[in-house]
């Protein structure tokens, strides 16, 4: 099959005050989020004077997998477009068109299954097509990446020198909190073709993680930034509530690792630099917050990677990867179903 693009598809964020209600707006059209939680949040991005730290990032990322690919000798032009702010998909695939792409491979900045991280990036292709019209070039996902080296070593050197940065006298009272975002309960149920997809991965990347970081110490895997109406159950615990828990069990220092995300974006640096941060203050706990792949190279080349064994006719044989659940290219038609809403 012959590719004549790679489309880095990020979810986007705002990048000046006035964007940051519209972005809101597209977010959460349709999804039962209460004003205000809404309005709590726009307080998150003004509190960073409107700009969320994501579409640089983005911008960094595909600046590194353009040289990648270059010094590599990998031709494909690499584009970019987001689900939630400029430049939008649509506008992206349009673009395409009138270069005259017709058959594109997109990568997600997401590296697990479930329906926010992985359908719903397939439905904005879907939708960013049908905009564009019978002559918008095929975009096919490129697979997740959960246990991928270029994903999980970064991870696992970020939370090496995270440790590195605590009291090594206080080791055996350490911990890691291996942090995602959390989702309903009923969506995390649906993630898959058989339900679970998404927890079971992370709960596959923590233990890489961990195992190749500081296999002496005990590990957690928590949730963060829950969203929704009050009523509708999340994946629990809330990464504050671990805190609290540890502390009260004997626990003296932390790393939190953001294993769910890829880059520094506003919710690590909100909801785990800030709050999380704040709530360690107050129970007394030595707090590093490790860092994310970002632009690490390993993770950039992770990209060539991906491209190459799709690519590849026999692709299977350049598939590098840690762990041991099931694999695929294409999501069968039936997983990761949004959950009905009331
Ligand atoms: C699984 C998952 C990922 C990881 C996969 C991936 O990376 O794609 C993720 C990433 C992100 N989530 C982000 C921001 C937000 N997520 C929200 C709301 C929600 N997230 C959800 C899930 C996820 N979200 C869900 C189930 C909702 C409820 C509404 C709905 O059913 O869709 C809201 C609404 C307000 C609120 O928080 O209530 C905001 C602002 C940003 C950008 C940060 C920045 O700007 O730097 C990023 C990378
Ligand atoms: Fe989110």
């Amino acid at each position: 099959m012959a590719y004549d693009a790679v489309v880095l598809l990020g979810f986007g964020g705002p990048e000046r005050p006035e964007d940051v209600m519209p972005f809101l707006q597209n977010v959460t059209r349709g999804r039962g989020v209460p004003p205000e939680r809404l309005a709590e949040v726009a307080e998150h991005y003004q509190h960073f004077g409107g700009v969320s730290p994501i579409n640089q990032q983005h911008r960094d990322l595909l600046a590194a997998i353009r040289a990648d690919f270059a010094a590599n000798g990998l031709d494909l032009p690499v584009y970019w477009g987001n689900r939630n702010w400029h430049p939008m998909l649509a506008d992206t695939v349009t673009q395409m068109r009138d270069d005259g792409v017709t058959r594109a491979l997109a990568f997600v900045t997401s590296a697990y299954g479930g329906y926010s991280s992985c359908r719903q990036y397939q439905e904005d292709i879907a939708a960013a097509r049908a905009a564009v019209g019978p002559d918008a070039p095929v975009i096919e996902k490129l697979r997740q990446f959960w246990d991928h080296p270029g994903f999980v070593e970064p991870h696992a050197d970020a939370v090496r020198s995270a440790l590195d940065q605590l009291d090594p006298a206080r080791r055996d009272t350490t911990r890691l909190v291996f942090t995602a975002h959390s989702v309903p309960v009923s969506m995390a149920a649906n993630a898959g073709p058989h339900g679970g997809r998404y927890e079971a991965q992370l709960r596959e990347t923590a233990r890489l993680v961990a195992a190749a970081a500081a296999p002496d110490l005990p590990y957690d895997l928590v949730w963060q930034s829950r969203s929704g109406p009050p009523q509708v159950p999340w994946l629990e615990p809330d990464v504050n509530d671990h805190l609290a828990a540890l502390a009260e069990a004997g626990t003296t220092s932390v790393v939190v690792s953001p294993i769910g995300f890829v880059s520094d974006h506003l919710e690590v640096v909100w909801d785990l630099d800030t709050e999380a941060r704040q709530t360690a203050k107050q129970l007394g706990l030595d707090f590093v917050r490790a860092g994310t792949p970002g632009t690490d190279p390993r993770f950039v080349a992770m990209v060539r990677e991906l491209v190459a064994e799709r690519i590849d006719p026999d692709g299977a044989r350049l598939r590098r990867r840690l762990g041991e659940l099931p694999l695929w290219d294409t999501c069968p038609a039936v997983c990761c179903v949004p959950a009905r809403r009331p």
